[in-house]
């Protein structure tokens, strides 16, 4: 596999508060990397620093064999969590610029631009003002700009934020077929579980600036995504708590789930439950990403032994 983006040790302090303790992880050629964490866990900091935008305390980003200020940024698209277009320009010249500004072929990117802005639902609105978009139109334009020149890595900072969810459909089709078919080394920051869960490859997720877990999805879901078991029936919950192998029970109305420890065996589990258990309806499931990112958020077990799979 080979290694676009590499990320080695980087810390970084804002007034004497560090805010990135010794992140390190790498992005290879053609998958989709995704970058994960509570609000304020230093994602962004990452890609800024990652992007030139700022230069980290210690530590080093490699991109092939360049570092530092040496890297070709116009080889990388960039979507950043802040997104923002001239107002008074088409939507053509915009996107023009960004091309331009990559030093690509323009009559290239004018034929490249037409066809995404046909397959994004915005056929026909290449002389309309930027100022005329809705958010999310506008939102499209600029993810337009960021893969317009065919970076080698791109790197998107909440991509699907205030997007609706067949604009998010789309998207996610779009940065999946950018990794498999363009063969795009592609780093994504997102809130949406659901959407890292069906598309990346890896992931790292990070928690005040410090790694907490780091690499492949079915790694991380065989280590982390213990079981759960949904009960319907009229249970106390102290009686539910002292049965083997719960970690703890949420109870909604007649609904109660209890979470299991990693070491259980669900058939012999399954026969311990005790017969004066009423037990309308039963199901288990493994636990979603997006409750093993509450888990890491809240400081449960999985932060606690500060646990990282094998990249
Ligand atoms: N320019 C800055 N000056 C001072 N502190 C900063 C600066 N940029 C970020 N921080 C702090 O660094 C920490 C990490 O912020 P960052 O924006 O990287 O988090 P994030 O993971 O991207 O969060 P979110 O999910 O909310 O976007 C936060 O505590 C933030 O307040």
């Amino acid at each position: 596999m080979e290694t676009i983006l590499s990320v080695e040790g980087l810390q970084k302090s804002f007034k004497g508060t560090k805010v990135l303790h010794d992140i390190s992880f790498d992005v290879h050629k053609g998958e989709i990397m995704a970058i994960l964490g509570p609000n304020g866990a230093g994602k962004s900091t990452t890609i800024r620093n990652i992007m030139g935008i700022m230069y980290p305390d210690y530590g080093q980003v490699t991109f092939h064999n360049h570092e530092g200020k040496d890297i070709p940024r116009h080889k990388i698209g960039y979507l950043p969590e802040e997104r923002g277009l001239y107002k008074n320009v088409k939507v053509m010249d915009i996107i023009l610029y960004f091309a331009e500004l990559k030093d690509y072929p323009i009559k290239k990117a004018r034929e490249r631009a037409l066809s995404y802005l046909k397959k994004l639902g915005l056929e026909g609105k290449e002389n309309v003002s930027v100022e005329e978009l809705s958010k999310g139109m506008g939102q499209k334009v600029q993810f337009i700009g960021s893969i317009i020149h065919e970076p080698e890595l791109l790197i998107l900072d909440e991509p699907f934020s205030g997007l609706d969810p067949v604009s998010q459909d789309i998207f996610k089709q779009e940065i999946k077929e950018l990794a498999n078919n363009n063969g795009t080394a592609i780093l994504l920051s997102s809130h949406q579980m659901n959407l890292v869960e069906e598309m990346c490859d890896r992931l790292f997720m990070i928690n005040k600036g410090q790694k907490v877990i780091y690499g492949p999805l079915k790694d991380v879901k065989a280590k982390y995504a213990n079981f759960k078991c949904s009960i319907y029936g009229d249970n106390s919950a102290s009686q539910l708590e002292g049965l083997d192998h719960v970690t703890r029970v949420e109870q909604e109305g007649l609904t109660s789930i209890l979470y299991l420890d990693q070491d259980i065996q669900l058939p012999s589990w399954l026969h311990t439950l005790p017969n004066n258990l009423d037990v309308q309806e039963l199901k288990v499931d493994r636990i979603s990403l997006h409750e093993i990112f509450v888990d890491v958020a809240l400081g449960r077990s999985i932060a606690e032994e500060g646990g990282s799979t094998n990249a």
